[in-house]
C-alpha cells in the first residue's frame, strides 16, 4: 500500500483546519471537550492531567474550556512550555489565577508557574496532532516535541489525542513514535489499545 508522504498530510491536514472556519472550529472544539469530559468521569483515578494550549494561528482545538472544566473537578492540570532552542518541554503547573502570553511561535505560555520537577507524576497527557491512524500513530508538525516527551513519561501515562477529523487507514511509523490509547474527535471516542 502507497501511504501519504508526511509532508503532504501536514498541508492537507492545515488546510482542513483552516477550512472549518471560526464558528465550526468552535462547535466541534466543545464537542471534542464533551467527548473529554464524558471519559474522564468514567476514570475518577486520573487526576494528574496535561493539556496543550492551542495555537490560534494553526487553528488547533480549542482546550481552554476543558482546562477550566477540569479546574473546576479540582484536577491538578499542567501544561509545557517548549524550548525551541534545545527541543525540550518543561511542565508547568496551571490554576484558576494562571494568565497566558504567546511566544513567538504563537504558543500560549504561563505566566508565573510552578514547575512539576517529575512529569512522570502525570497520569494523563492530551496531546495535539495533524493526523493520526487508526492504530492509534499520530502525525504533529515535526519538531519532535511530543515524540520526546512521551518517551519520558511513565509507561502507563494514558496518552489521549484530539482531533476534529476521522482517522487516516495507516500513517508512516518510526521507531521514536509513541502510540495514542485513544483519540477524541467530535464524532465520538477512538481506543486503541
Ligand atoms: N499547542 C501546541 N503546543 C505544542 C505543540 C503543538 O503541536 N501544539 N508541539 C508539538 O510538538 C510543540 C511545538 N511545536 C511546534 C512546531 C511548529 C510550529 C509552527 O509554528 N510551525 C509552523 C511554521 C513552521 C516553520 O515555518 O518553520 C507551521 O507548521 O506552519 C509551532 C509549534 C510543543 N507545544
Ligand atoms: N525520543 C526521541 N529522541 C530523540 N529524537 C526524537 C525522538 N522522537 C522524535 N525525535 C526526532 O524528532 C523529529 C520529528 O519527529 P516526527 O516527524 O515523528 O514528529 P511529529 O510526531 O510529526 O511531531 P511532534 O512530535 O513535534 O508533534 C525526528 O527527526 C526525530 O528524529
Amino acid at each position: 500500500m502507497k501511504m501519504k508522504d508526511k509532508q503532504s498530510l501536514r498541508n492537507l491536514y492545515k488546510q482542513r483546519r483552516k477550512q472549518l472556519g471560526d464558528s465550526e472550529r468552535l462547535r466541534l472544539s466543545e464537542e471534542i471537550t464533551r467527548q473529554a469530559l464524558q471519559l474522564l468521569s468514567e476514570h475518577a483515578e486520573w487526576k494528574h492531567i496535561h493539556v496543550f494550549l492551542p495555537i490560534r494561528r494553526l487553528y488547533e482545538i480549542d482546550t481552554l474550556a476543558l482546562i477550566e472544566e477540569l479546574i473546576g473537578l479540582q484536577k491538578k492540570v499542567y501544561t509545557s512550555i517548549a524550548d525551541f532552542a534545545d527541543g525540550g518541554m518543561s511542565t508547568v503547573k496551571i490554576g484558576d489565577q494562571t494568565t497566558f502570553h504567546e511566544d513567538s511561535w504563537g504558543i500560549p505560555i504561563p505566566v508565573q508557574v510552578e514547575e512539576l520537577s517529575d512529569p512522570k507524576l502525570l497520569q494523563v497527557v492530551f496531546i495535539p496532532l495533524l493526523a493520526y491512524d487508526r492504530s492509534g500513530n499520530r502525525l504533529g508538525y515535526g519538531k519532535g516535541f511530543y515524540d520526546r516527551f512521551l518517551a519520558d513519561l511513565s509507561p502507563s501515562t494514558v496518552k489521549i489525542g484530539l482531533s476534529y477529523f476521522l482517522p487516516e487507514e495507516q500513517l508512516e511509523v518510526e521507531d521514536h513514535d509513541v502510540p495514542l490509547d485513544y483519540c477524541l474527535t467530535p464524532a465520538g471516542i477512538l481506543t486503541f489499545s
